[in-house]
């Protein structure tokens, strides 16, 4: 068997959502055969989605460069950590921290946001999620855990845990009529507290939820987190589309990376007869993202159960998990993660500091 002829099969091929080929991404750790196997060890440095189906197409001219019978496939995932915008400091045992924003309120941010996070831990990855909404805190609510106080021995807190998901939220901590007459300097510094002082362990992505909006305090909180990439959430309306625009030049601004812009809401299915319209107009949301050249990582429909049950605290990547829309959100979660790591610089992981 030659490798040479093995990478050049795997040199032809790039999978659907990455940047490059499987032979000059740097995931191929041994190729051997095995008898009659041939087998093949990948370690990817981010989660994917589908992957092992689009793999298999590679098996046939594979067995004929390596005189193989058949392909073992073997693949596992080491999640990379990517530099932090602006070199940014990282928090201890947190990987890659990715914000959600909106630049309007209403649009389905924090469904997104919970929704993306269940993905990609579905995918493989240690997730948490961090609810840096200070003036509508609502991840609480859509985890179903309403009233949960973390764990606090006086310096850290251990996060609440929710479907494997670990969670921290200023609506944890106080009343929503206290924080929502936080200024916006308060705001921010009670979020890198929280981020700071909770017992993340080990994560490959922490997600965090933005508060919608532009503003002083929107930028504020997106310098304040050590963030790794953004995304923006949108709805095909034109005035959404057009804090869209806006969201995306913030995080330009403060120079953080947009990794591409989800629309929410984008087509309504009618429950009787499955008869699909576009309620706001079609195609605005990629003709945003072509605008700003940015990828359009996904649309996800107006749909009356994905509203009912977050608001009961049952996501649905949970309520349904092998259904059309939990596909939606694991072939974004994937964009994402891959989108994060083609398009960032891999830095060592440091290893973890428990904080004392
Ligand atoms: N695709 C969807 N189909 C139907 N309902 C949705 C969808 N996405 C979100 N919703 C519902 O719309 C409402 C607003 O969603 P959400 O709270 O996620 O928005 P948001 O952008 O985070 O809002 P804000 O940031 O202003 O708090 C919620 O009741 C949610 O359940």
């Amino acid at each position: 068997m030659n490798n040479n002829d093995i990478m050049a099969v795997l040199g032809q091929f790039v999978p659907p959502h990455w940047a490059r080929d499987i032979a000059s991404s740097g995931v191929v750790r041994d190729t051997h055969l095995a008898q009659d196997t041939l087998v093949l060890k990948l370690v990817l440095p981010f989660v994917d989605y589908q992957l092992d189906a689009s793999l298999r197409q590679l098996d046939s001219k594979l067995c004929q460069v390596s005189g193989a019978q058949r392909v073992e496939w073997q693949v596992s995932v080491d999640v990379a950590t990517l530099a932090r915008a602006n070199d940014a400091q990282g928090v201890a045992g947190v990987r890659n921290i990715i914000a959600i924003s909106s630049g309007k309120g209403g649009v389905g941010k924090s469904t997104t946001a919970v929704n993306v996070a269940l993905a990609l831990q579905k995918l493989g990855a240690r997730v948490g999620i961090l609810d840096a909404d200070v003036y509508g805190p609502s991840i609480p609510m859509m985890l179903g855990m309403m009233g949960a106080r973390p764990v606090n021995d006086g310096k850290t807190m251990v996060p609440i845990q929710a479907h494997g998901l670990l969670a921290n939220s200023i609506g944890f901590l106080v009343n929503e009529q206290d924080a929502t007459i936080w200024r916006g300097p308060m705001a921010s510094k009670a979020l890198t507290q929280i981020l700071h002082e909770t017992r993340w362990g080990e994560l490959d992505y922490l997600i965090v939820d933005l508060p919608p909006g532009t503003g002083d305090i929107q930028i504020t909180i997106s310098q304040s987190v050590p963030t790794t990439a953004a995304v923006v959430v949108t709805t095909p309306q034109n005035v959404a589309l057009a804090d869209a625009v806006k969201g995306i030049s913030m995080f330009r601004k403060v120079n953080v990376p947009v990794l591409g812009v989800i629309e929410n809401m984008s087509y309504h299915i009618c429950g009787q007869c499955g008869h699909q319209e576009a309620l706001f107009g079609e195609g605005g949301g990629s003709r945003v993202a072509q605008k700003n050249q940015v990828p359009l990582l996904g649309q996800l429909p107006l749909n009356a159960r994905i509203g009912v049950d977050m608001d009961k605290g049952r996501p649905t990547m949970l309520v349904e998990p092998d259904g059309e829309i939990a596909e939606q959100y694991l072939t974004i979660a994937a964009r994402i993660a891959c989108g994060l790591y083609f398009s960032g610089k891999a830095i060592p992981t440091s290893l973890y500091t428990r904080l004392v």
